[in-house]
C-alpha cells in the first residue's frame, strides 16, 4: 500500500452487481472498500447492513473493508460489522452518547475506529479520545448522498487536524470523504489528508483504472 490510500464508496457502485464492481475497482488499483450504512433517521438516505459485507466476504472479496457508520443509535450494529467481516469502523460523534465506550467497543472486537465530523461539527470533540483513534473522517460533503460538491473549508479543516494528529504524536490516519476528484485531491492532500473516499468520481467513470490512475498522478504531485 502506498501512503496516499484510495478508498471508492461502493454507494456509487452498481448493486445488482456489487461483488464484481468491488472486485473490479479493487483490480483497477483501489486500496481499500469504503462502505456506506445509512438509516434513514441519522442521514436522509437508506442503504445496507452487515449481510452485505458479509456477502462481499463470502465472495472473495480480502481487501480491508472500511465501514462509515450513518445510524443512531450505533453500538448495536458494531459486532455485527466486526462479525461480518469490518476492518475499521468509523461513527459520527452526534450518534453516540457515550464516544469513548463506542470506540473501544470498536477496538474490542478487533477493527480499527475512527470518528467521523460532519461539516459543521466542531473539532474539540477529539480532545480527549485521541489515543483510540486509528482514523480520523473529515466530511466534505452533509452525509446521505454521493454525487455532491467538496465543501471548501473543508481544506481548514483538514489543516487544523493535521497539526492536531501531528502533535499528538499518534498513528491516525486524516481521511476524506465527500466530492473528491482527480482534480481536486492534490490540494486535499496537500491540506493534510491521506485517505481519499471517492464514489462517483470512480464509479461513474466506464474505466475504474483510469480514474484511479488520474487520482494516483495527481497524488504524486503532493509533497509528504
Ligand atoms: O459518506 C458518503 C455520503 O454520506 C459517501 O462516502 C460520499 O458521499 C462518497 O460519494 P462521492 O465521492 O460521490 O461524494
Ligand atoms: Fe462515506
Amino acid at each position: 500500500m502506498s501512503d496516499f490510500l484510495i478508498a471508492p464508496s461502493i454507494l456509487s457502485a452498481d448493486f445488482a452487481r456489487l461483488g464484481e464492481e468491488v472486485a473490479n475497482v479493487l483490480s483497477a488499483g483501489a486500496d481499500v472498500i469504503h462502505f456506506d450504512v445509512m438509516d434513514n433517521h441519522f442521514v436522509p438516505n437508506l442503504t445496507f447492513g452487515s449481510m452485505i459485507c458479509k456477502s462481499l466476504r463470502d465472495y472473495g472479496i480480502t481487501a480491508p473493508i472500511d465501514v462509515h457508520l450513518m445510524v443512531k443509535p450505533v453500538d448495536s450494529l458494531i459486532p455485527d460489522f466486526a462479525k461480518a467481516g469490518a476492518d475499521i469502523i468509523t461513527f459520527h460523534p452526534e450518534a453516540s452518547d457515550h464516544i469513548d465506550r463506542t470506540l473501544q467497543l470498536i477496538k474490542d472486537h478487533g477493527c480499527k475506529a475512527g470518528l467521523v465530523l460532519n461539516p459543521a461539527t466542531p473539532l474539540h470533540v477529539l480532545d480527549f479520545v485521541m489515543d483510540k483513534l486509528d482514523v480520523i473522517l473529515l466530511m466534505s460533503v452533509n452525509p446521505g448522498f454521493g454525487g455532491q460538491s467538496f465543501i471548501p473549508t473543508t481544506l481548514d479543516k483538514l489543516r487544523l487536524v493535521r497539526e492536531k494528529i501531528d502533535a499528538s504524536g499518534f498513528d491516525i490516519r486524516l481521511q476524506v470523504d465527500g466530492g473528491v476528484k482527480a482534480d481536486n485531491i492534490a490540494e486535499i492532500a496537500a491540506a493534510g489528508a491521506d485517505m481519499f473516499v471517492a464514489g462517483s468520481a470512480i464509479f461513474s467513470k466506464p474505466d475504474y483504472k483510469i480514474a484511479i490512475d488520474e487520482m494516483r498522478t495527481a497524488l504524486s504531485t503532493v509533497k509528504k
